[in-house]
């Protein structure tokens, strides 16, 4: 029997058997629940086998089932089908406000990740550890960073938008030319000035990503080899650096520098530090470079197709008018409220969760409206739906560059970028808020103005100037992620 053979019998003995497992008990877990949770109405059919179809239909247009049930009047909360189980859909800025009140104890944020996130069966992605170092950390160091975030950022345009000198236009795909500078830029905080560049790091960091979104959870695929072999390799890439930081800081070396790597080396020991470092920069890595990358492309598609007189000339008179008195500063970035703006109203309209906050009850729980939720019910918040509210913005379904342009009087905050309501809930909100934001808005917006100062940017006539149609998967919505856009030098 030769090797093809062996692999053939490694896929129907193995495989087939696992995924029959696995479909019978969802089947039976989805059954279940469906009994403790039958007093929330359900969009779709509710009974068995029919809620397959409806579960079928929230994979492929997930938004119909969302905007049905938040529409339909007076429901605080209805329930949809997944392929493997039931989720609960609270709306209302009340009942939201009442789910981020909730202590750890009563509702888990990471119960549902660890559950949801495929890597768990990995043995990659088990320790959160360095989530807390984004929200202290690495907010805290942004002033002392910026000035290499922004030379970081400049040089990696360069190189992934026009290498020559030409100011003729040039078409850019653009998911992975803003992929290869939002990777670069994030690692330059997470690894440092001379690893973000090494292109063996940066091509196994790609990989880890593109598997890890082709990864379904079944162990002997090859995604699952391909994550383990990258996860190694990286390992044995920082495995040096790790040494040399940790030398660095026992020598007590007064050049410490700013970025992840030292924080997570600083406070490691024993011995797995070293896998558990890796670990972390995949983590970050995971967790930062798609969620810009495919924020900014929205907002570049956004750019591509805005009026140049009422939106693109605006923005490079604010900026234009900030740097002449600030220069490039984190102060000077503050003030430039119509970039927020800009970039604020494309997640609004264009984020990428039609769902959020997603987590799962520990115990029985009754909200001041009366719903009740059993203990190990899973919960999301129907963001998607919210943003399109005409209650909440007017006109919900234009593109309004200035909508949340306001002055700096008392709650100016509440419209900023990195701000977390219950209306804006792109960047999830309370416990469940995501603690690198910060971070990606200072990044977002630094890529904004450089590009608005920098280039002149369109579609192809062949796009005929419009923006191409976002994708859905289930509740995620991408950008189109073939689509090039033109990029010219300003004269
Ligand atoms: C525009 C870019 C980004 C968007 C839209 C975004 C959005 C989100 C959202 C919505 C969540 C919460 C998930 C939920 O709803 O339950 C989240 C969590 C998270 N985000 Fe972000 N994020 C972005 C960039 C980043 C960056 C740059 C970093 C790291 C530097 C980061 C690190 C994390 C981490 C570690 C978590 C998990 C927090 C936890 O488990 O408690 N994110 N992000």
């Amino acid at each position: 029997m030769d090797s093809e053979d062996n692999y053939e019998v490694t896929h129907s003995t193995v495989i087939i058997p696992l995924v029959l497992i696995v479909f019978i008990a969802s089947l039976v877990q989805i059954q279940r629940r469906q009994a403790d949770l039958s007093h929330i109405p359900t969009i779709g059919p509710s009974s068995f086998p029919f809620y397959y179809i409806g579960a079928i239909r929230f994979f492929f247009n997930a938004t119909w089932a969302l905007q049905e049930g938040y529409h339909r009047s007076g429901l605080a909360a209805f329930k949809v089908a997944q392929l493997t189980r039931w989720i609960v859909v609270i709306t209302g800025s009340e009942l939201i406000e009442e789910l981020r009140k909730l202590p750890e104890d009563a509702l888990s944020y990471s119960d549902a990740t660890i559950k949801a996130d495929q890597l768990t069966l990995t043995g990659i992605l088990t320790d959160p550890s360095h989530v807390a170092l984004l929200s202290t950390q690495l907010t805290r160091t942004l002033p002392l960073v910026f000035p290499e975030l922004r030379d970081e950022m400049v040089a990696a345009f360069s190189d992934a938008i026009l290498k020559e000198p030409t100011s003729e236009w040039t078409a850019v795909s653009a998911v992975n030319g803003m992929t290869e500078i939002i990777s670069r830029v994030c690692n330059r905080v997470i690894v440092g000035p001379q690893t973000c560049r090494e292109p063996e790091f940066s091509a196994l960091n790609k990989q880890f990503i593109r598997d890890k979104t082709k990864y379904l959870g079944i162990l002997p695929t090859p995604q699952y080899i391909g994550l383990r072999a990258h996860a190694k390799r990286i390992r044995q890439l920082l495995d040096f650096k790790v040494k040399r930081r940790r030398q660095k800081l026992e020598s007590s070396d007064s050049e410490h520098r700013h970025d992840l790597l030292s924080l997570l080396v600083a406070k490691s020991s024993g011995p797995h530090a070293s896998r558990d470092i890796t670990h972390s920069i995949l983590a970050l890595n995971l967790q930062a470079v798609p969620t810009t990358s495919l924020t900014f492309t929205h907002a570049l598609y956004h750019l591509a197709s805005a009026s140049s007189s009422d939106v693109v000339q605006p923005m490079r008179d604010e900026i234009e008018a900030v740097l002449r008195q600030e220069g490039w500063t984190l102060n000077a970035l503050e003030r430039m409220r119509k970039v927020d703006s800009f970039l604020k109203e494309s997640m609004r309209i264009s984020g990428l969760h039609a769902l959020t906050m997603q987590c799962i009850s520990r115990t029985d729980y009754t909200f001041s409206d009366g719903t009740h939720v059993p203990a190990r019910t899973h919960l999301a918040v129907a963001c998607g739906p919210m943003h399109l509210d005409p209650a909440k913005y007017t006109s919900p379904q234009t593109f309004d560059a200035t909508r949340f342009v306001r002055g700096s009087g008392e709650g100016a905050s509440r419209y900023q970028l990195a701000t977390t309501t219950a209306d804006f809930l792109a960047w999830g909100h309370g416990r469940a808020g995501c603690p690198g934001r910060f971070f990606a808005a200072v990044l977002m917006k630094l890529m904004l103005a450089h590009m608005v100062l920098q280039y002149d940017v369109r579609f192809g006539d062949g796009a005929g100037g419009a923006r191409p149609r976002d994708c859905w998967v289930g509740p995620e919505r991408f950008p189109d992620l073939s689509a090039e856009v033109m990029f010219r030098r300003r004269r």
